[in-house]
C-alpha cells in the first residue's frame, strides 16, 4: 500500500472539526483520488477534555501546538487556530523550519507575514497552502493562480466576508437589527473569534491583500488596503438602495491602475442584477478580469465548517499528490513591492444620505457646496414632511473624484442644518 500522508491538526474548532469529519467520512474517496491514505495522527487544541462530538482516540494529543511540528509522524501541519501572531505564527514557522508542509485557513497570518512565510516554505521546497483563507469553500486561489495563469489580471473584486454579507442580507429581507443578526452569524460559525474583524472590514482586507498578491504577483501589503466596515449601514440606507435599484455589499476591490495597485474594502452600492448584487447570505463572490479570458465569476459559501474544511482538504490532496505551485503564483523571491494607489484617486459615483432640518433653503445650501467642489448631482430623493424636525435627504452623484467628494462632504457635515454625520456610500456599476 502507498505510504499515508500524515496530518497534525492544530485547532479543533469550527474548521478543525470540519476537517476531521471530511477526512473520516470521505476517506475512501480521498484515497482513491490521490492514491494514498490521508490520515490524522496528532492534534492540539486549547482544552483536551472538551466534548467536540469527534472521536480523538488513537490520536496523539499536544497541549503545546508547536510540538506537532516535531512529531516524526506528522508530514503536514494544519494550522487552524487563527491570529496573525502568537501561537499560530510560531507553529507555522516551526513547522516549516522542521521540514513540514503547512496548510492553513489563517488569512490574518498571511496578510501580515505572507511574503516572509512563502519565502521560508519555498526555500525549503515545502508547500504553504491556504485556499481556505480566502472566500472559504470557493477555489479562488487555485482558480486565479492556476486557472487564469495565462492572463495579466486587470482587476479582482468581490464579497470576501460571509458574516457581513449574511448581516446585510438578513437586515434587508427580514428587517432584523444588526446586533441580532450578528449573534446569528456567530452561532452559525461564520464570524471570527473577534467579530469586530468581520464587521469593521479587517477580515475582508486580510483576504484582499492575499488575493491581490496572487492576482498581480506583488508582495502581500495589508497596510496598503483602505478599510471601512458596515457598522454605519442602517436599514434606511438599505431601503433607499432598494429603491434606487442597488444592493449594499461590503466589497473588496484590487485594481491595477496607472498610479499603482488600488486595494480597498468598503460598503458599496452595486446593481441588483450584477453577480455581486445577486450574491446573498453567507455566499461570497469573486470576479476576476484577465486580459485574455475577460471576466470570470466564482460564487460559493465563504464561511462555515463544511465549505472551509473542503478547501483545507483540497490543499492536503495537492500535497499528497505532490502538486506544487509557488505560494502566490510566482516564486516568492520574485514577488515585487508595487506602489499603492490611494483611495483619494478613485473616480466614481456616490450615494449620500443626510439627516437635515426640514425647512426652506437647506437643500439649496447642500447643492451650492456640491457645485463649489464640482460635484454633479444625478438624482435627489426627499419624502414626507416633518417641519422643524430631522428628515432624510438622499442624493446620488455623477462620476466625480473621491478627493472632491470628501472635501464637499466635510463642509456639508459642518452645516448646522445637517443634524447627523452624512452617510456616503460609493456606487460601483459593475
Ligand atoms: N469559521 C470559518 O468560517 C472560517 C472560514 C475561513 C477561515 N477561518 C479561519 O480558520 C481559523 C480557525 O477558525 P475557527 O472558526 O475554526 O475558530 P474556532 O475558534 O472555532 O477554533 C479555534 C481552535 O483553536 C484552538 N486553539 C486556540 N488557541 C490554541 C492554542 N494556543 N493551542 C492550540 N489550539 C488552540 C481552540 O481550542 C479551537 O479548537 C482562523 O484562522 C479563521 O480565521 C475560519
Ligand atoms: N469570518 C469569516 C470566515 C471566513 O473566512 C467570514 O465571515 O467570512
Ligand atoms: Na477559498
Amino acid at each position: 500500500m502507498a505510504k499515508p500522508l500524515k496530518i497534525g491538526i492544530a485547532g479543533l474548532g469550527t474548521v478543525g472539526g470540519g476537517v476531521l469529519q471530511i477526512l473520516r467520512r470521505n476517506a475512501d474517496l480521498l484515497e482513491t483520488r490521490c492514491g494514498r491514505p490521508v490520515v490524522v495522527t496528532a492534534v492540539s487544541a486549547r482544552s483536551r477534555g472538551k466534548d467536540r462530538g469527534a472521536d480523538l482516540s488513537g490520536l496523539r494529543w499536544y497541549d503545546d501546538a508547536a510540538a506537532l511540528a516535531h512529531d516524526p509522524e506528522v508530514d503536514v501541519v494544519c494550522e487552524l487556530i487563527g491570529g496573525s501572531d502568537g501561537v499560530a505564527k510560531a507553529l507555522v514557522e516551526t513547522a516549516l523550519a522542521n521540514g513540514r508542509h503547512v496548510v492553513t485557513a489563517n488569512k490574518a497570518l498571511l496578510a501580515r507575514h505572507g511574503t516572509a512565510l512563502a519565502l521560508a516554505a519555498e526555500s525549503r521546497g515545502l508547500t504553504l497552502a491556504y485556499e481556505a483563507a480566502v472566500a472559504g469553500g470557493i477555489p479562488v486561489i487555485k482558480g486565479l493562480r492556476e486557472g487564469l495563469a495565462a492572463n495579466r489580471v486587470r482587476e479582482v473584486h468581490g464579497i470576501l466576508n460571509g458574516t457581513c454579507n449574511y448581516i446585510l442580507t438578513e437586515m434587508r429581507t427580514t428587517g432584523r437589527d444588526f446586533a441580532d443578526v450578528l449573534a446569528d452569524a456567530q452561532r452559525l460559525g461564520y464570524a471570527e473569534a473577534d467579530p469586530g474583524f468581520d464587521i469593521d472590514g479587517v477580515d475582508a482586507a486580510h483576504k484582499l491583500a492575499i488575493l491581490t498578491a496572487v492576482a498581480f504577483g506583488c508582495q502581500v501589503d495589508f497596510d496598503a488596503v483602505h478599510v471601512e466596515g458596515i457598522r454605519h449601514i442602517s436599514s434606511l440606507d438599505i431601503q433607499y438602495a432598494d429603491e434606487l435599484g442597488y444592493r449594499i455589499r461590503l466589497l473588496a476591490i484590487g485594481r491595477r491602475t496607472e498610479r499603482g495597485i488600488e486595494q480597498r474594502v468598503h460598503p458599496c452600492m452595486v446593481p441588483v442584477g450584477s453577480p455581486i448584487g445577486a450574491t446573498d447570505g453567507v455566499f461570497n463572490a469573486v470576479v476576476a478580469d484577465g486580459d485574455f479570458v475577460d471576466k470570470v465569476v466564482l460564487v460559493g459559501r465563504g464561511a462555515g465548517a463544511g465549505p472551509t474544511a473542503s478547501a483545507v482538504v483540497a490543499d492536503l490532496l495537492d500535497i499528497a499528490q505532490g502538486r506544487r505551485t509557488p505560494t502566490f503564483g510566482v516564486p516568492a523571491e520574485r514577488l515585487v513591492p508595487l506602489p499603492a494607489s490611494p483611495i483619494d484617486s478613485r473616480r466614481g459615483r456616490y450615494y449620500l444620505r443626510l439627516m437635515v432640518v426640514d425647512r426652506p433653503g437647506v437643500i439649496a445650501d447642500v447643492a451650492a457646496l456640491l457645485r463649489d467642489h464640482n460635484v454633479s448631482m444625478e438624482a435627489f430623493l426627499q419624502r414626507g414632511r416633518a417641519p422643524g424636525e430631522a428628515v432624510p435627504v438622499v442624493l446620488t452623484t455623477h462620476e466625480t473624484d473621491e478627493a472632491a467628494m470628501q472635501r464637499a462632504l466635510a463642509q456639508i457635515g459642518a452645516l448646522d442644518t445637517v443634524l447627523e454625520p452624512p452617510r456616503l456610500i460609493r456606487i460601483e456599476d459593475f
